[in-house]
């Protein structure tokens, strides 16, 4: 196992920039080099019956154990996703005032770019942002020129290997591959998407490029530039993602903790700026659709396991800290029992 180690008092950790002197604040953002585990998209649906049942229990293990995972072979060409990142990299280098068209200015807006978390915190964290709504109606922004196009065919992809994952995911909770499309009526699922962009950290004043959350939706998944920034929180334990190439990460959402009663649980995650490069990321929160409320299933709940979570309409979840559905954030705060 090879760590990274958080703790010297002497050196800053291997992974810091040499020019910052340690200081011990650096502690709290250092973390481990554990192994992230890596599942094979293709033996999910394996025709081998032994292929096959050997890599639903694995997903399971990984699903309850850590809420996240690499996905290989999964089919999105390389290109795909790398015309996607390019369009994200043009965009972001657009000037403030083309961008500032994007800026929040109605609900109903569909499109949205901006600073910071949450309103007023670009100060101490390092994030710029443009969410859509991939699915349903995709609409991106008209410039530059192919972008949405791009992000077109990537959503398109994406959503396609996401499903195919909830039905193996279906599978491991042992019910039928339809099970959580049908829960989470996912034919009308919402999906969000933030593409962020993060500066290296010696241009910037904080470390901070998202403090530590939660994602809302069932699966959330995500592909980047370059590693070096997210990390993910396993058994109390902060762990770097290091993606293998091509690869996508995934991680459970917290309406699948829901559902699930707590079974499949939605990791807390953060992302330190990377020392060397300008980062780019691209999660999707997919989502059920905005009117379905979602409790704990009755299958998750029985005289050991009571219902720990409250019922909430998806939309209610995503706007229940004053945030609009684009913003893609739930309130796990508020639905915890
Ligand atoms: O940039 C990343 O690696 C993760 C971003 C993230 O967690 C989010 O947008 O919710
Ligand atoms: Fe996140």
């Amino acid at each position: 196992m090879a760590e990274t180690s958080p703790v010297s008092t002497q050196n800053p950790p291997s992974h810091l920039p040499t020019i910052f002197p340690y200081n011990s604040s650096f502690d709290s953002i250092a973390a481990f080099d554990d192994e992230i585990p890596t599942i094979d998209y293709q033996l999910l649906f394996s025709h081998d019956p032994e292929q096959h049942s050997k890599a639903l229990d694995e997903l399971a293990r990984v699903c309850e154990d850590y809420g996240f995972f690499y996905l290989v072979n999964h089919g999105i060409p390389e290109s795909v996703i790398e015309r996607a990142l390019e369009g994200i990299s043009e965009f972001f280098n657009l000037t403030d005032e083309e961008k500032r068209e994007y800026e929040m200015k109605d609900s109903t807006d569909r499109i949205r770019w901006g600073l910071g978390f949450s309103p007023g915190d670009h100060q101490t964290v390092q994030r710029e942002y443009l969410k859509v709504l991939p699915h349903p109606n995709f609409q991106g922004p008209s410039k530059p020129p192919g972008f949405s196009e791009a992000l077109e065919k990537y959503y398109k992809r994406d959503r396609e290997v996401t499903l195919n994952l909830a039905r193996a995911v279906s599978k491991t909770l042992g019910y039928e591959e339809s099970y959580l499309e049908k829960v989470f009526e996912l034919e009308n699922g919402t999906d969000v998407s933030a593409m962020n962009v993060y500066p290296p950290w010696f241009e910037s004043s904080t470390p901070i490029g998202l403090p530590a959350h939660f994602d809302a939706g069932y699966l959330v998944s995500l592909v980047q530039n370059v590693n070096g920034g997210l990390q993910a929180l396993h058994k109390g334990k902060w762990i770097n993602v290091n993606m293998p190439p091509n690869s996508i990460f995934i991680n459970n959402g917290d309406h699948l903790e829901i559902l699930t009663n707590g079974k499949y649980k939605s990791p807390k995650h953060r992302v330190i700026l990377n020392n060397k490069v300008r980062r780019i990321s691209l999660p999707t929160v997919h989502g059920p659709s905005l009117d379905k409320f979602v409790i704990p299933a009755a299958e998750f709940v029985d005289e050991f396991h009571p219902p720990a979570y409250r019922g909430m309409t998806y939309k209610d979840a995503l706007e229940a800290n004053g945030y609009h559905v684009v913003d893609g954030k739930s309130c796990m705060a508020q639905i915890r029992l």
